[in-house]
């Protein structure tokens, strides 16, 4: 299915030698000036309404721009879980809008780069979907490390994949430093729900959310429904983190073209490479 084509905000910086360079456009729906809300106040990760009141003043400041504040900041994304719960569903419905009625199992690992405007500064979540199949699961967990983001699926029909989103957080946090990573614990596929099951597998599913201390989302990819709210929602959390740990100078995130996180092209093509070795 083709990308929808989406309204865009055009930008353009003066570089040092007075020449104009252009930015690539950033969609109009992925713009983000409000503090996104939780899904449930009983499992989230911030309370709070409003950004973070530093974070916000680094943002409106715009002599920062002059260190380097203008370079676009980029987080890491992975999702886990068994297999067919939803994961590839969840990221296509929000990178592409589109989604697939037939299973076609992830061979390993794919990616997607989403881009954003938050709060008015650039930002990238690099997505990273994994195989549930536990045959392709020494390809997907080399993909593990560096994540600022850890998204744990779980299919809402299938109660048996919430007790085993403990696991998949187990092998992804070993790869990581558990205090440098949100986690979200996400429920797909409540469209298939009556809406007394979908009450009594979200009270179970809050209860594991505390557990993992993890922020709970019950979602649909098939009709849309709060897709775009998480996505957003994990977007903010990671751009103010990322933010927030550059103004106490400690671990800065990378930078798209800079560090651990390498380009579109480059990723891809390493992705492929490694899918072929192991299968
Ligand atoms: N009704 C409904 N079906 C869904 C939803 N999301 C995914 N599915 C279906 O569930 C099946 C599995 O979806 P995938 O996204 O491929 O599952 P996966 O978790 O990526 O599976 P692996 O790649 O093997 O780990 C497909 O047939 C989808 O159409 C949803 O929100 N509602
Ligand atoms: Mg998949």
């Amino acid at each position: 299915m083709q990308k929808a084509q989406r309204p865009a905000t055009h930008r353009s910086k003066q570089s040092p030698a007075g020449v104009m360079r252009f930015v690539a456009p950033v969609s109009r729906d992925r713009v983000i000036r409000d503090f996104p809300k939780c899904y449930d106040l009983q499992a989230c990760l911030q309370m709070k309404t409003d950004w973070n009141t530093q974070a916000k003043k680094a943002c409106r400041d715009r002599t920062t721009a002059h260190q380097g504040w203008d370079r676009t900041r980029m987080s890491k994304v992975v999702v886990v879980g068994d297999l067919n719960v939803g994961k590839t569903c969840l990221i296509n419905r929000f990178c592409k809008d589109a989604f697939d009625r037939d299973y076609k199992a992830t061979i390993g690992v794919d990616f997607e780069v989403e881009r954003f405007e938050i709060a008015g500064l650039p930002f990238s979540l690099q997505i990273w979907d994994t195989a549930g199949q536990e045959k392709f699961k020494c390809i997907a967990s080399a993909y593990y490390r560096g994540a600022q983001v850890i998204v744990t699926a779980f299919d809402m029909s299938d109660i048996k994949t919430l007790d085993h989103t403990r696991q998949w957080l187990t092998e992804a946090l070993k790869e990581n430093e558990p205090s440098s990573c949100s986690v979200f614990l996400v429920g797909t596929k409540n469209d298939l729900l009556s809406p007394e099951a979908r009450l009594r597998t979200e009270i179970d599913a809050v209860k594991v959310a505390l557990e993992l201390q993890a922020e709970f989302w019950s979602l649909s990819s098939k009709t849309g429904e709060n897709v775009k709210e998480f996505f957003f929602r994990v977007a903010a959390l990671a751009f103010e983190d990322a933010i927030l740990k550059e103004l106490e100078g400690a671990n800065p995130p990378s930078r798209i073209g800079e560090g651990s996180i390498l380009s579109d092209t480059v990723d891809k093509a390493e992705v492929q490479g490694m899918k072929k070795t192991c299968c």
